[in-house]
């Protein structure tokens, strides 16, 4: 079995792919799967430190900004269009399986036109400019979201799966996850990011809550700020005197999310689609505030689906206000029986066995 992988760009459209390539392996040890991902896209580090190979290719979404950028934006679809079929022709797939992002474009439709059976999974309720494309040649769409199908055009090539969860993240012991973080059973442990970039606002709402919670011993706060975001975040706690030891842990990039999400008591992020899968999949309570920069606003609802089983509470941007979120994660962290009760019905709107649900789907894949 060959399969190739395509997808990119950010973590929501990278894990999926690599929870649904762990699926493959393990139902087929044998199989050989590579990934295809864009040059600038955060695959190329994400997929080499999870186990598989990648072949870059240089792809990059429209600037509608700057349309001279345009130019080059056209050479790059090309090349990429060049290389998607060079990689096909060497590696000769029996399926090829794209995730979003602007890689997964010029693979899966090179794939169809050399008549490889091709498939795409949309993580999103609303469907990504890419997927919607692809979707006339594809055999099946996964979808994340059932409510997705609607913007889609072929309801009978529809399955809807949920958004696969790498399976690291079920069953991870909460004691251990705390052991070898180094927090202690009373620690009340709260961890932050914004999604696989980093958000801004959630960065500057964690600096508040930070000033507020550093001298409480038991609050032990981490956050990811994102990349791009890190040395700014360093600055301003270094500028407010705030000492960044082992009652605070800022880190650019969390690599051991499943460990984190384990060991924490509540959780404040953005809601991207893996991220409310895995925040659920761990049970945990969660704050979210979605992004309101996405298509369809579709953060938002992927997060009200946890708010309305009570799992989760939706701050949105516009009401984001630094105080009441402290006061907020304060009233949470005195009553531990409103975070069990969060927790429990997090935990019931976990997707249930996504990339399996995939697999069975695959007709390739039929035994
Ligand atoms: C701004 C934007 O366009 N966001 C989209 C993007 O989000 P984004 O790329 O942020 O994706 P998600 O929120 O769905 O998933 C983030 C992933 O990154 C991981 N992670 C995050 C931070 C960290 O330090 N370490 C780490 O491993 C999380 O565990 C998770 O697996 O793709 C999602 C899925 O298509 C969409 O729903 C989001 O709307």
């Amino acid at each position: 079995m060959k399969v190739i992988m395509t997808g990119g760009g950010t973590g929501g459209h990278i894990y999926p792919a690599i929870a649904i390539a762990d699926e493959i392996k393990k139902r087929f040890p044998d199989a050989e799967i590579l990934f295809v991902g864009a040059k600038r896209g955060l695959e190329k580090t994400l997929v080499p430190d999870n186990g598989y190979p990648i072949k870059l290719i240089p792809v990059q979404g429209f600037n509608r900004k700057n349309p001279l950028k345009n130019v080059e934006v056209l050479r790059d679809l090309k090349q990429g269009n060049k290389l998607s079929k060079q990689i096909l022709k060497e590696f000769q797939p029996d399926v090829v399986i794209g995730t979003g992002g602007y890689a997964s474009a010029p693979v899966v439709k090179m794939a169809q036109k050399m008549h490889i059976p091709t498939y795409i999974h949309e993580q999103n309720a609303f469907p990504g400019v890419t997927n919607k494309m692809l979707e006339k040649h594809v055999e099946k769409v996964f979808l994340g979201f059932e409510e997705g199908s609607e913007y889609f055009r072929h309801p009978e090539k529809h399955v809807a799966t949920g958004n696969p969860v790498r399976k690291s993240f079920y069953g991870m012991d909460r004691e251990q996850a705390r052991k070898d973080l180094g927090f202690r059973k009373k620690d009340f442990v709260l961890l932050a990011f914004g999604g696989s970039q980093g958000a801004g606002r959630i960065n500057q709402a964690m600096i508040s809550v930070i000033e507020a919670f550093q001298r409480i011993g038991d609050m032990k706060i981490c956050l990811a700020t994102g990349r791009y975001y890190y040395d700014a975040v360093c600055s301003e706690l270094t500028e407010k005197k705030i000492d960044i030891n082992s009652n605070i842990k800022v880190m650019e990039y969390i690599s051991d999310m499943n460990r984190y999400l384990a060991a924490a008591d509540l959780v404040i992020s953005r809601s991207g689609a893996i991220t409310v899968a895995e925040v659920t999949v761990c049970g945990k309570p969660a704050i979210f505030i979605p992004s309101p920069h996405v298509t369809g606003n579709h953060q938002y609802f992927n997060a009200k689906a946890v708010a309305e089983k009570g799992g989760a509470v939706v701050i949105e941007e516009k009401d984001l206000d630094h105080q009441s979120l402290v006061d907020r994660i304060l009233q949470m962290k005195k009553d531990p029986e409103i975070l069990r009760d969060m927790a429990e019905k997090s935990l019931l709107c976990a997707p249930v066995d996504a990339a399996g649900v995939i697999c069975d789907n695959i007709r390739e894949f039929e035994r």
